[in-house]
């Protein structure tokens, strides 16, 4: 990131000692905390059932889906990856923050289970916090994955206001195409590439993977009015810069799809396909021998990646006799880190009225705020951090 000030500020004059509005010394400044909003995930198995509950609450889920979801959380212990994946993220960006200056408390809130996106807040207003700043866990538009924690942000802000606790709540942009994600799976799926025999690779395909949606909620992501930048075309971008950046290690382009995984709903409501372990079948009807999985939709190894990817998926291949290759996701990688850390520090510059340069690959980065009406649910509910 690179910024410079709307107008020029004043230097200290040396001549009276007078001095003007200078560069804050530190560079998180308005904010004084940062919240790292995440999904949420059960930790022990009597937390599954109300855990199902709490996600599918309204969403007409079919029960024989929770009680299959529900075994993937019993078989692990009844406990999901995803809060110490937080956590873990939590720990790495305050030392990333810390490291260029900006001392201040990061926490982990979330929308599904403790430790809850209200109790968060609140903790931090106890602890002096006024203004905060949001990094989400997932860098795509959509409503679940954009729109609706915005919306649990305007609730959770409304609930502290009515116990007497005023907090401002700003969110960075939307990440997928910033290059510290970005670059990052990009480089991640290419070391995986780079690591398979030189002789399979006329028989190897790369598949890229994100979360499935509903097409309602494909055709109401990103701005109202703006095809080009949905949610698939927002993944349909990285896997392109993907597959670049594995034929420039590997000297030969490998074809590649993206796929889905993790559909639930009804099976009488459309959502976005092929889901992989069809894509995988079909594959391997074509002669195919390995297949290299960029799990680009999700940043980091929740239930998702363990259970779809990892077991599900990785059954099918084998039963399939296909080779599968899954490449890391991004985690706590000190890249991906930092470029979390650059989207706090460009919020903040943005917040005091400086003029900021908004790095994307490929160039012309996506919006800096929201717009109204962007990702929108199915119902129109208040939500923070847009237009
Ligand atoms: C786009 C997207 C992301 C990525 C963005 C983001 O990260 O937010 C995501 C992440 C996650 N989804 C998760 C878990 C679940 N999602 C469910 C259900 C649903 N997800 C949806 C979409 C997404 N989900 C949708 C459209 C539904 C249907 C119900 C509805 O319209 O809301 C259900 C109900 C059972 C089922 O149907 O599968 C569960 C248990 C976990 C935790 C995993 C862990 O424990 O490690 C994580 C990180
Ligand atoms: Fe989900």
């Amino acid at each position: 990131m690179t910024t410079r000030p709307e107008q020029a500020r004043e230097d200290v004059d040396p001549s009276d000692g007078t001095r003007g509005p200078s560069v804050p010394s530190d560079p998180s400044d308005p904010y004084d905390a940062v919240l790292v909003l995440s999904f949420g995930g059960p930790e022990r198995p009597e937390d599954v059932l109300p855990f199902l509950r709490q996600v599918t609450a309204g969403r007409g889920i079919p029960d024989e889906r929770l009680a299959v979801v529900g075994q993937h959380y019993y078989d692990r212990g009844g406990r999901s990856p995803v809060n110490d994946l937080g956590r873990a993220l939590v720990a790495a960006l305050h030392d990333e923050l810390g490291r260029r200056g900006a001392e201040l408390p990061v926490v982990l809130g979330n929308r599904n289970w403790s430790p809850w996106l209200d109790d968060a807040l609140r903790s931090l207003h106890d602890g002096g916090a006024r203004r905060v700043v949001t990094v989400v866990t997932s860098a795509f538009s959509s409503y679940s994955s954009c729109r609706q924690y915005r919306e649990n942000l305007s609730d959770a802000v409304d609930a502290l206001g009515a116990e007497g606790h005023e907090l401002v709540v700003d969110k960075v942009r939307v990440y997928a195409t910033h290059p510290g994600f970005a670059r990052t799976m990009a480089g991640l799926a290419a070391d995986t590439a780079a690591g398979l025999p030189r002789e399979v690779l006329p028989s190897t395909r790369m598949v890229h993977v994100t979360h499935s949606i509903p097409l309602w909620m494909q055709e109401s992501s990103g701005p109202k009015d703006a095809p080009d930048v949905s949610y698939r075309h927002q993944h349909e971008q990285l896997a392109a810069l993907v597959d670049a950046t594995v034929e420039q290690r590997l000297g030969v382009p490998l074809p590649s799809t993206l796929a889905y995984c993790s559909r639930s709903g009804p099976p009488s409501q459309p959502w976005l396909e092929p889901d992989i372990n069809e894509h995988l079948a079909d594959l391997a009807g074509e002669g195919v021998s390995d297949v290299v999985v960029a799990p680009i939709g999700f940043v980091s190894d929740h239930m998702e990646v363990v259970y779809d990817l990892d077991t599900e998926a990785a059954a099918t291949a084998a039963a399939l006799g296909l080779r599968l290759h899954r490449v890391p996701t991004v985690g706590t990688h000190p890249d991906f880190v930092a470029g979390l850390a650059d989207l706090v520090l460009e919020r903040a510059a943005e917040a005091r009225g400086e003029v900021v340069e908004r790095a994307a690959v490929p160039p012309g980065a996506l919006w800096s705020t929201c717009p109204a009406g962007c990702c929108a649910g199915r119902e129109d509910r208040p939500a923070l951090c847009g237009g």
